[in-house]
């Protein structure tokens, strides 16, 4: 008899079921192929392993580098860490991390390896990113990966623990998602274009729960990094993970790399694989977008979420032309970034540029930056930096800064008055010293727009890197076909098809002259979270104050911002929780309006918010660790961010999604100061007063965790055998994939202190 033929798959089920290590009644449990580490969410990871006296279990499969904190200035000088870096909490965190991979013998990158940068530049730049596999990072922008056909996605400090000593993760499945772009895009509009119009569109929780495959002609026209861009903002869509079916530029890409397939014969083997890794005609769907490629011109925001988008020859949108729902967090955003509603965008002058990050730190986002330059001058515009504006360029990895000089790109830059710095994430989140100052309103070809995000009280504006070039040029954002001379319209004027050219190098001969609670029993919810490694605090009943918020989006850079990510602790946060709206940034006192800083709220062990997507953003579980060590066990919310609520989960907390009408109510109660019961036991809460109960329910196998206390990483350790089995079978049938990460499967690597005198691991 015939084997029963398979429904249709998708890209993302195909490559979810050839991962699937166990399944049972509660999530699944995933195999990762790829961890990729860096030094701001690995320590406490590395700390509760030593703790439990744990291993790495695959070596050969995790790739550890510095990106967040590390200075970008020159590295001439450098002779170690310790003397380099001057803050001392962002040398702690790099020196940790340095410890650490030394210490459980991991393949590093450090500050002397010109192969060191940003993860998400260096996993594809090497080769160590690959079709059909499981990628994860302590990072949200791990989506980036997902241009290559591999499922990968950002995860908490606690799940990266869990790769470390499992190489496994529990996993839910996500829904389909399919967002289409068909047709040919206009001329000066590129890839970064195309992702802020869809974030515009789907908003920044459209995504949520699913997995988006970006498909149609115009996503298949483009190069592999600017697929990467694109898969790069799937976090900002709210999406777990974004995916995009490899095809021969991919291959191509890939072809050479040093971890890619060592020989023809595992190459082909490969090839063969990553060609069925496509979505079957006839698979379903969740959600389907599609979109014109033709409806899409060059896009900025406006305001502090990626979702505030417009395009470059539009206006700053008026309150009043938004639902009433919406119209507090416009105002507020307007506000903080000092814009007048009907403001034409191409009016609103900048104080810097930065061109770099995990989004557009490439070398085909310099090289379009540089055509920008060489057209400006070319067409009589102008071919320096305007006067008042700090521009700078920071290349995502040293081998993109390496390869723009060999091109001459550098030059071209520095003669128009860029600074051109070294590899790292700087100014997308000025961890390092890369930071705006208040008000300072800058073009950034980064990815998040959060208030405070590039420095406190900063200003950023997102666009593509030509768009930042032109903004740097002019002094104001900028139409960059202006600059080009690009025909717009009907108008007529020159048309420059070489600027869409960014794969081939810009020759240095062809540029022009100037190239210019109730508390778990005796425990503070510190102890609690202090404990989380070694077993979780059980929850049932929590029974408090709640503190009312009705605001949409709260991402998690504003629940924990950037400067309090560089603790090597869990613990300890709970002060600085919702920091940029609790406490006056100019005089550091606390806020008397903000919620926490009143009684009865003060002593919150809930918090309900009225608005969606509630810890959208960064993948930080700095987050959920403040508001625990603020004391606050239950989130209540429409929504939450995907990651945030894997990471509550992993400290014994309870993120709950209520409908609407529950919510309204239950901030009220909470407004008028009486207490709540979060009953779990009996999946209900209970208000105040004679009002009925609001019954809800959760994943059973959530319930049942968090009910007994149960840490994930005990309970995937009784599927040992389920684990080594399936590495039987990924050996046999995705050769490949072994003992590339520099080390034979099992081998440590014998780690080198840093230092000028370290051998450089050249490719
Ligand atoms: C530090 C890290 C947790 C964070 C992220 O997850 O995105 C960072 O990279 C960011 O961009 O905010
Ligand atoms: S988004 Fe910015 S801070 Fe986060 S990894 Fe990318 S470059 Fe680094």
């Amino acid at each position: 008899m015939p084997a029963p033929k398979s429904p249709p798959r998708t890209l993302y089920d195909k490559v979810f079921d050839d991962h699937v290590v166990y399944s049972g009644e509660g999530d699944t449990l995933l195999y990762i192929d790829r961890h990729l580490v860096h030094e701001v969410t690995s320590p406490q990871a590395f700390e509760a392993l030593r703790n439990a006296g744990r291993q790495v279990r695959r070596t050969d499969c995790t790739l550890a580098t510095v990106d967040h904190n590390i200075p970008t200035v020159s590295r001439k000088n450098f002779k170690n860490v310790s003397s380099f870096i001057g803050e001392a909490d962002s040398r702690a965190q790099v020196v940790a991390l340095e410890e650490n991979v030394k210490e459980f013998g991991l393949t590093y990158f450090g500050m002397d390896d010109k192969r060191q940068g940003i993860v998400h530049i260096i996993g594809p730049e090497q080769g160590f990113t690959l079709p059909g596999t499981t990628v994860v990072c302590g990072d949200s922008h791990t989506s980036t990966h997902g241009a290559f056909g591999a499922l990968a996605f950002g995860i908490g400090t606690s799940e990266v623990e869990h790769v470390l000593a499992t190489q496994t993760l529990p996993q839910a499945k996500s829904k389909n998602m399919r967002i289409s772009v068909d047709g040919k895009l206009a001329e000066g509009v590129g890839s970064k274009d195309i992702v802020l119009h869809i974030i515009g569109l789907i908003g920044t929780a459209g995504g949520t729960g699913c997995v988006i495959e970006f498909a149609g002609s115009a996503i298949r026209a483009l190069s592999m990094e600017a697929r990467m861009s694109i898969c790069n903002m799937s976090i900002e869509g709210g999406a777990r993970a974004g995916m995009i079916a490899p095809d021969d530029i991919t291959f191509e890409y890939l072809k050479g790399r040093p971890l890619s397939p060592r020989d023809d014969e595992e190459w082909d083997k490969a090839e063969a694989y990553w060609r069925t890794l496509k979505t079957d005609a006839g698979a379903k769907y969740d959600v389907e977008v599609e979109i014109k490629a033709e409806d899409i011109i060059p896009t900025v925001t406006w305001g502090t979420s990626p979702q505030d988008t417009v395009p470059i020859n539009g206006v700053v949108p008026n309150p009043e032309s938004f639902p009433e729902d919406k119209r507090g967090n416009v105002v507020r955003s307007l506000e903080y970034m000092g814009l007048t509603p009907g403001t034409q965008m191409e009016e609103v002058k900048i104080d810097k540029g930065f061109l770099g990050s995990c989004t557009n730190g490439r070398i085909e986002d310099l090289r379009s930056a540089a055509r920008v330059i060489i057209a400006s001058e070319k067409n009589g515009g102008p071919n320096k930096v305007a006067d008042g504006v700090y521009a700078m360029i920071v290349p995502g990895s040293g081998l993109v800064k390496q390869q723009a000089e060999a091109e001459g790109l550098d030059v071209i830059f520095k003669k128009a008055g860029f600074d051109w710095r070294e590899a790292g994430c700087s100014m997308c989140l000025g961890m390092n010293p890369d930071q705006l100052k208040p008000q300072e309103r800058c073009a950034s070809t980064s990815n998040r727009n959060f208030e405070g995000r590039q420095g406190a009280g900063g200003r950023t504006h997102l666009m593509s890197p030509a768009m930042v070039a032109a903004a740097c040029l002019t002094g104001r954002l900028t139409d960059v076909r202006k600059l080009m001379g690009t025909q717009i319209g009907e108008d007529g004027g020159l048309k420059i098809t070489s600027y869409f050219d960014y794969l081939t190098p810009v020759t240095v001969s062809a540029l022009p002259e100037h190239p210019t609670e109730v508390k778990p029993e005796g425990q503070t919810p510190v102890q609690a979270a202090a404990a989380a490694s070694a077993g979780l605090p059980k929850l049932n009943i929590v029974k408090g104050i709640a503190a009312p918020f009705w605001q949409s989006n709260i991402d998690t850079d504003k629940i924990i911002p950037k400067q309090f990510l560089k603790t090597l602790l869990r613990t300890g946060l709970g002060s600085a929780l919702f920091h940029p709206i609790r406490y006056d940034p100019a005089t550091g006192e606390e806020d008397p309006e903000f919620v926490l800083n009143k009684e009865p709220f003060r002593n919150a062990s809930i918090l309900i918010c009225k608005g969606p997507n509630f810890g959208c953003g960064s993948s930080r579980e700095h987050a959920p660790w403040a508001i625990l060590d603020f004391g606050i066990r239950v989130v209540m919310a429409p929504s939450f961010g995907d990651i945030f609520k894997t990471n509550c989960f992993k400290n014994g907390m309870l993120p709950l999604e209520l409908p609407q009408a529950d919510l309204d109510a239950l901030y009220e109660d909470a407004l008028s100061g009486q207490e709540i019961t979060l009953d779990l036991e009996n999946e209900q809460v209970i208000r105040p007063g004679d009002h009925p109960a609001i019954k809800f329910s959760i994943d059973p196998f959530r319930r049942h965790c968090l009910l007994n206390g149960l840490d994930d990483i005990g309970l995937t350790l009784q599927h040992k055998e389920d684990i080594e089995k399936f590495e039987e079978r990924r050996t046999a049938v995705w050769p490949w994939l072994d003992g590339v990460g520099y080390a034979k499967k099992g081998q440590k690597v014998v780690a080198v202190p840093s230092g000028p005198t370290k051998k450089k691991m050249e490719w």
